[in-house]
């Protein structure tokens, strides 16, 4: 069942109240991205791995593969987009700090697009369900990097710049090798296979009693 945006939020909110916090959501969610990632790479020790990361939850669910990752043994270069005091969120702020006592984990921020190395794995946490109107730098940049790079490209939730309610492109959109959306696929996303790749949905942990009077 597909179903759209809005309830979506509605869902994760109802399930917040319930006493699902957010937070364990989207460590789900980076952790179940990982696992789909991994089946089909295999073992990522020593990999290059870079993650470029938005300031709302879908950069949050890049942050929380850049620990898992880690824990496999990737080389993660975290690229946050944007000043990490304008992160707009507790559970995506929760897991920047927790980056930040892991000096295993690259963490980069500003405007520079420059890297003194070559990724394997890009993975693309920018822009998810939030995205609304064309797309604004810095983020604009960065998705042209990405799609200027020639290495495996991984999607959280949607590949930035495509509208998951419609289908539709922004002015510029990153084209993926495989994208894992969570807990139920939003309408827009399977009209693009071309754009995520192979596609799959993972579950997040939110109890069923909180679609009840939503869908
Ligand atoms: N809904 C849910 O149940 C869950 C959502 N999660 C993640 O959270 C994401 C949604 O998070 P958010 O609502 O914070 O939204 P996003 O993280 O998709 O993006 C919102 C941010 O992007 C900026 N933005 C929007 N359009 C832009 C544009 N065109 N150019 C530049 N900046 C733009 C906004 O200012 C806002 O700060 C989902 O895609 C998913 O990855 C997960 O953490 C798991 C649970
Ligand atoms: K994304």
């Amino acid at each position: 069942m597909e179903i759209t945006v809005d309830q979506m939020y509605n869902i994760e909110n109802k399930g917040h109240d319930m006493g699902f916090l957010k937070k364990f959501m989207m460590e789900n969610a980076g952790a179940a991205a990982v696992k789909r990632l991994l089946e089909k790479i295999g073992d990522v020790k020593s990999k290059n791995i870079l993650i470029f990361v938005g300031l709302g939850n879908n950069g949050g669910d890049g942050l929380v593969m850049a620990r898992h990752l880690t824990g496999y043994g990737a080389k993660v270069t975290v690229m946050l987009l944007g000043n990490s005091n304008k992160i707009k969120t507790e559970e995506s702020n929760w897991n920047w700090s927790l980056l930040q006592k892991m000096p295993s984990v690259k963490l980069l921020s500003g405007n520079s697009l420059k890297f003194d190395f070559k990724p394997d794995i890009i993975i693309d946490a920018i822009l998810g369900t939030g995205i609304s109107g064309e797309i604004r730098e810095p983020y604009a940049s960065a998705i042209n990097y990405i799609n200027e790079t020639d290495c495996y490209k991984f999607a959280v939730d949607v590949p930035s710049g495509l509208d998951p309610q419609t289908g539709e492109t922004a002015n510029i959109f990153t084209k993926c090798d495989m994208t894992v959306t969570f807990h139920k696929m939003k309408q827009g996303i399977p009209k693009r296979k071309d754009l995520t790749g192979e596609l799959f949905v993972e579950k997040i942990g939110i109890p069923p009693e909180a679609e009840e009077g939503i869908l």
